[in-house]
């Protein structure tokens, strides 16, 4: 996190809480966190957790049923007109002017804040170029893509060089080309001392992003740290995955009761299909200087195992997968070393006659943290 420097935060919250009209929950319920200057801050949450409503009220869009809320030092309810100076939020939906051309979108936009005219102009070329969109800034709105349009908006929140950027999804529903852009523009707002808070549902993106994630949930906060922490929380929990078809009168609960039970695994599940055979797999016949065939046991050399539990990724394919019989995929979350489990696992397979056709070994990630905190029920 970028150093404040004693200077107050960008962004302060406090005991905020949001009830809608007519709802008999807060959709915000005593939230509090605060923002460093430049720092890029994500809020995170399932569907429904609060954070367009948390945006909302920090941008004076919504106004909060109690509790504080300032944006650089400014009450956003107290003086809405200077707290609005200081800030800039993209929404989830396009809002973008269709009556106008994308640089009118601009140019009306830095004229509204009182951006003198040589420089509401020079901003927007430069705005348009960084966002990869003078080739179509005199075009029809109407002709945008949604990446392009994404672009615009966010050309348009930085026209009048706010000090906090709110970006509320800002890659939803974009190819990859345009998330990449984004993401990569907004990696280059911290070196320019913006502050950045966005909400996302893209956890990856999220982990190599931001310098501190909150996660919501019911309105209210869970935890909130740097990424690196949160996963780092667990630590020696890795994840075991394996891709097995059970012998013909073997049923699969009973094959993943087994392979729960194995010392070191802390649960088992099993998950939705099979993944398709093939794709970035290694093969661990070669990789282990084992022979071909279906069941490996307590006789695959230890230290073969040793070495691919500690490869930090590791998809394998053991056997061919033998046709008409139904794979499953099993996921055994572990809270121990890959290895100390593989040479059980194994037996139990050898011994029921079931087929190992995939091995990925995973260390946990940012996604681990959330489902573990807010679980895995769809929102
Ligand atoms: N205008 C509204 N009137 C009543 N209830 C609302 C309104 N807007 C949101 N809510 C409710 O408030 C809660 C929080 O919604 P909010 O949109 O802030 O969540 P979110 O975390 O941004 O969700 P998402 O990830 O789906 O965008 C939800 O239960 C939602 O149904």
């Amino acid at each position: 996190m970028p150093s404040s420097g004693g200077s107050p935060p960008a962004v302060e919250v406090t005991d905020l809480v949001k009830r809608y009209p007519a709802s008999t929950t807060a959709a915000v319920d005593g939230l509090s966190f605060t923002v460093a200057p430049g720092e890029i801050f994500g809020l995170l949450g399932p569907n429904g957790a609060g954070k367009s409503t948390t945006i909302g009220i920090l941008t004076t869009r919504l106004r909060a049923s109690a509790g504080r809320a300032l944006v650089g030092g400014v009450d956003v309810v107290g003086d809405p007109v200077a707290a609005r100076a200081q800030l800039a939020v993209v929404p989830q939906h396009n809002n973008l002017d269709r009556s106008l051309t994308p640089r009118q979108n601009l140019v009306y936009h830095a004229a509204y804040h009182g951006v003198g005219r040589a420089v509401r102009n020079a901003r927007a070329d430069a705005l348009l170029d960084r966002f990869g969109l003078t080739d179509r800034a005199d075009k029809r709105i109407e002709a945008y893509s949604g990446g392009m349009a994404q672009r615009l908006m966010i050309a348009r929140a930085l026209i009048h060089e706010p000090a906090v950027l709110f970006l509320d999804e800002p890659t939803n529903g974009l190819d990859p080309q345009s998330r990449r852009l984004i993401w990569s523009r907004i990696r280059e707002l911290r070196g320019r001392g913006v502050t950045v808070v966005l909400t996302t549902h893209q956890m990856n993106a999220a982990a190599a992003l931001v310098d501190r994630v909150g996660i919501v949930e019911h309105g209210r906060l869970l935890t909130l740290d740097k990424p690196g922490n949160l996963v780092r929380g667990l630590a020696g929990r890795s994840i075991l995955d394996l891709t097995v078809t059970p012998a013909a009168l073997d049923e699969p609960d009973e094959l993943l009761r087994a392979l729960s039970e194995v010392s070191g695994v802390r649960k088992g599940e099993r998950l939705a299909a099979a993944p398709p055979p093939g794709a970035g797999a290694a093969n661990l016949r070669s990789g282990l200087g084992l022979g071909g065939g279906a069941g490996f046991g307590a006789g695959a050399p230890a230290a073969a195992l040793a070495a691919l539990a500690r490869r930090e990724r590791a998809v394998a394919t053991l056997a061919p997968d033998p046709g008409g019989r139904q794979r499953v995929r099993i996921r055994l979350h572990l809270a121990t070393d890959p290895a100390t489990v593989l040479g059980p696992a194994l037996t139990i397979l050898t011994t029921r006659s079931a087929t190992l056709t995939d091995v990925h070994i995973a260390e946990p990630s940012l996604e681990d943290v959330f489902i573990g905190l807010t679980g895995r029920d769809p929102r």
